[in-house]
């Protein structure tokens, strides 16, 4: 199977909280960005990526793709808009392939394996999303900072990309999700409102996306963890 890859980065990062976009921060000695696209150009079955990118910082990820031997024939970059949702949508429009994954730029540690299991979901399924089960209890509050309720746990799970689609439905999924003005935090939301099903893979508490500022000392604990030798 031949897939291609949608990144969206074009975010500012504000619960971070960094002078740079998380998306560059330095992560055991290359940026986050580089890390993730790294994942994805070793997969034998990733034939293209497009990068959705801020305005402001289309000069300096071309810089920083090329200081990194990045193959530029293989790696496009676009420009994102306002939400994550505009990114994907206007990477989207940079990619031809029957198949594609949506990852976040700050999502570094996902795997081959995991890359591989979403695509071979696609073989009986047009979406698929990687998700691991809630750890804590899940309570609904109120503006008044009342429990309105407790959610049962059994049936939650934590949702992180790659998420994986027949590139078609995921279109059709966005500009049906535009016109009813849906604001969708991930793009299975914008499938699963068309009434189609999403597939569950199971993920690994590992691929953390990286928000707040103790996410990157996780993140550097993850990247040691990982690079000891068995
Ligand atoms: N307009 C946007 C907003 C987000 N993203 C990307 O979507 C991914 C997940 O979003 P999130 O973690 O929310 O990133 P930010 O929007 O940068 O963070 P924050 O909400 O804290 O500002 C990130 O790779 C981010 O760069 C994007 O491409 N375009
Ligand atoms: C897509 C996502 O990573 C799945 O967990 C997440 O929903 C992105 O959310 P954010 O609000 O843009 O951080």
């Amino acid at each position: 199977m031949n897939a291609g890859v949608v990144i969206p980065a074009a975010g500012k990062g504000k619960r971070m909280g960094t002078p740079i976009s998380k998306q560059f921060l330095d992560l055991c000695g290359e940026p986050v960005l580089i890390r993730t696209l790294r994942v994805f150009l070793d997969h034998p079955a990733v034939s293209r990526l497009v990068l959705a990118v801020h305005q402001d910082e289309e000069r300096s990820v071309c810089q920083l793709l090329d200081k990194y031997g990045v193959p530029r024939e293989k790696v496009g970059v676009t420009l994102g808009g306002e939400e994550r949702q505009d990114s994907v949508y206007q990477a989207l429009q940079e990619m031809a392939t029957e198949w594609v994954l949506v990852h976040d730029a700050v999502r570094p540690f996902v795997t081959h394996e995991q890359i591989s299991e979403l695509l071979n979901q696609l073989k009986s399924v047009d979406a698929a999303v990687l998700a691991v089960p809630v750890k804590d209890t899940i309570k609904e509050v109120a503006p008044g900072m009342d429990v309105a309720r407790t959610l049962e746990r059994s049936g939650l799970w934590a949702v992180q990309t790659p998420q994986a689609f027949r590139r078609s439905l995921l279109v059709q999924a966005h500009e049906e999700g535009k016109r009813k003005g849906l604001a969708a935090t991930d793009d299975a939301m914008l499938v699963e409102a068309m009434g189609m099903p999403v597939r569950v893979v199971k993920g690994d508490y590992s691929n953390l996306k990286l928000t707040t500022p103790e996410d990157m000392v996780l993140a550097e604990a993850i990247w040691k963890m990982r690079s000891r030798p068995r």
